[in-house]
């Protein structure tokens, strides 16, 4: 019963997120389903009078049947067909629609949900989940409605022939469907496990794919390998034991059926007999008994089908569900066009990811407007952290944070992100062609705008000497390009936003010194009337910064130039030493 109250409860949520589609797709699917379930019905009365009239030689009057009966079946096709492709296009268009909505829905989580989950887990809810829930709308409750048309269809039209009998048969089918229900019980918690495994094995697929040079490298092709069967092993077990449930059920409902079947010929029999019914009625009950059957025979199916899509369905509402990123109100703008003195600054930031140990105790510092800040400090020390709170992916923290000398709780998340331009340490890049992965970082913009900020970040010459230039597609996360390549591109997507602060988390790979010395070049020309701020791992990139800030764990250990820092001889001057020794 709690099962079927689930059920019910998760159907009835699919059906609101429908909205307006849910009405055609009920008048077609129900208009196909009592049409298909018609037609049996139709069949038994057409062999009621054929028989009657066989038994009487009346050959007129089985004419007159079987014409009756061919117009049914013509009218019933083109009704339920037309039925059919209502009800399926509906289904398309919402899961089309469905499908925008989650990657709308991805697009706005915040950070810290991907921190969280496997990026296998949300491919799995895109594709597979997203996949079984269309076909739960395309087949289940199709084969759902009709088993519930033709069951009423066929015990009203039995009552309508013979009682008695009648009256049996729905005692045996209410005992059948609580059976039923027992079983689903049981079914939709493998079927829950079963997608939650299917899930593990994107992601360990995504692992394998995504980490194949890395496997390589380390010969740990065993160890993959290993951890992908342990996966495949768990999905078999799951279906050897959701195949035990549906083998059980199928014995069950074969007994019910035929029991069933055989019972109302060998009563209709003893009724001939009697003299209390015809033996057209006897031809019909069977013809009716016989459907009823079939579709108690399909039903173990049907229940894992229908139990896995919900399954499914949960998942995908489950993602939609997921908390988007606060947008917040946004009135920061119109005050901030005016430059405040300080572009950045942080009072007291104290920061946690959990409850354990704090990332960022009792930040403080003033980024003036065009100054060129670094932030150096041993792994760990919380430098990304503070970054993460300056683009706003978190935003529950103690203290202040001020752009522009506005706090950053009074930026909507749009506002906050056209003040910065961040280029990430892994400059991802986009399948597609270098123009359309430049223009990322403004896409309005003109060609010439595009050209001209990749001129800005030197990689305009590399860029033509492909032969297909702009136009050349850089393969999967830019596998045709080098790395400093790839980094210039990033670049040039900050030139062309032209925001007023850059962050630039420096990439951690050692490049060629001539990339490096490009890159170098580029850096310097961005950080030209903008606000740079930098996190370095080499230190040699940021000797000229107008100020550098030391963090170690999750505090800021000492600041000042790199002269100040070299004479003091403190943690700046001994990383350093590391560094270069
Ligand atoms: N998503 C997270 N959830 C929980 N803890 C985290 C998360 N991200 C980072 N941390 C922890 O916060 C602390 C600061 O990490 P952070 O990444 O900011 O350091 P970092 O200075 O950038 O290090 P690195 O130079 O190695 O990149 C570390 O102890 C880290 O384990």
């Amino acid at each position: 019963m709690k099962t079927l109250r689930t059920n019910l409860h998760e159907c009835s949520v699919m059906f609101r997120a429908m909205a307006k589609r849910r009405w055609l797709y009920a008048v077609g699917i129900l208009g196909d389903a009592m049409s298909h379930a018609s037609l049996p019905i139709i069949a038994a009365f057409v062999y009621i009078d054929s028989f009657e009239a066989a038994v009487a030689r009346d050959t007129d009057a089985i004419l007159h049947a079987t014409i009756l009966f061919s117009i049914s079946i013509l009218i019933v096709s083109v009704f339920a067909s037309v039925c059919k492709y209502m009800a399926m296009f509906q289904v398309k268009k919402w899961i089309q629609e469905m499908r925008s909505r989650m990657y709308g829905h991805v697009s706005h989580l915040p950070m810290s949900s991907f921190e969280d989950k496997h990026t296998g887990d949300f491919v799995s809810r895109l594709t597979t989940d997203l996949n079984t829930m269309e076909e739960l709308f395309l087949n289940q409750f199709r084969s759902f409605a009709y088993f519930v048309s033709y069951s009423i269809g066929s015990i009203v039209t039995m009552f309508l022939l013979e009682w008695r009998i009648a009256i049996v048969l729905v005692l045996i089918t209410a005992v059948s469907s609580l059976f039923i229900t027992r079983f689903a019980h049981s079914l939709r918690r493998s079927t829950d496990r079963l997608q939650s495994q299917k899930a593990k094995l994107t992601e360990r697929t995504i692992d394998l794919l995504s980490g194949l040079r890395v496997i390589k490298m380390y010969q740990a092709e065993q160890v993959i390998v290993h951890k992908n069967l342990e996966v495949n092993e768990e999905i078999t077990v799951t279906k050897k034991q959701i195949g035990r449930k549906i083998a059980l059920m199928d014995g069950i409902s074969y007994f019910i059926s035929i029991f069933n079947y055989y019972g109302v010929i060998l009563a209709g029999i003893f009724m001939v007999i009697t003299g209390h019914i015809g033996i057209g009625i006897l031809i019909a009950f069977a013809q009716l008994q016989f459907n009823m059957a079939n579709a108690f025979l399909q039903i173990s199916n049907f229940v894992v089908e229908v139990q896995g899509g919900l399954a499914g369905a949960v998942r995908v509402f489950g993602l939609l569900e997921m908390e988007r990123e606060q947008q917040d109100d946004g009135k920061a703008l119109p005050q901030s066009t005016a430059v405040s003195q300080s572009m950045v600054e942080c009072k007291h930031v104290n920061f946690s990811y959990t409850a354990k140990a704090p990332a960022l105790q009792d930040i403080n510092f003033k980024i003036e407007n065009g100054q060129f800040a670094a932030f150096v400090g041993p792994s760990g020390g919380g430098k990304s952290t503070l970054i993460k709170l300056l683009l706003g992916f978190y935003k529950q923290f103690d203290g202040e944070i001020l752009i522009n000398g506005v706090p950053l709780r009074h930026y909507s998340l749009v506002e906050l992100r056209e003040m910065i331009a961040f280029i990430p340490q892994d400059a991802y890049i986009f399948e597609g062609s270098i123009y359309e992965n430049i223009r990322f970082g403004s896409p309005n913009a003109t060609r010439e705008q595009v050209e001209s900020a990749a001129k800005a970040a030197i990689a305009h010459e590399f860029i033509l000497s492909f032969p297909e230039g702009y136009e050349t597609q850089v393969g999967e996360r830019g596998s045709k390009l080098s790395g400093g390549q790839k980094q210039r591109i990033s670049i040039a997507r900050a030139f062309l936003k032209n925001a007023p602060i850059v962050i630039l988390d420096e990439a951690t790979s050692a490049l060629d010194s001539d990339s490096e010395r490009l890159i170098h070049e580029s850096l310097t020309t961005l950080s030209k009337n903008r606000t740079m701020v930098v996190i370095a791992h080499r230190l040699s990139t940021i000797e000229n910064a107008d100020i550098i800030y030391v963090l170690q764990d999750g505090k800021i250990a000492e600041f000042g130039t790199h002269q100040e820092l070299t004479q003091g001889k403190g943690l700046y001057y001994a990383l350093r030493n590391q560094r270069i020794s």
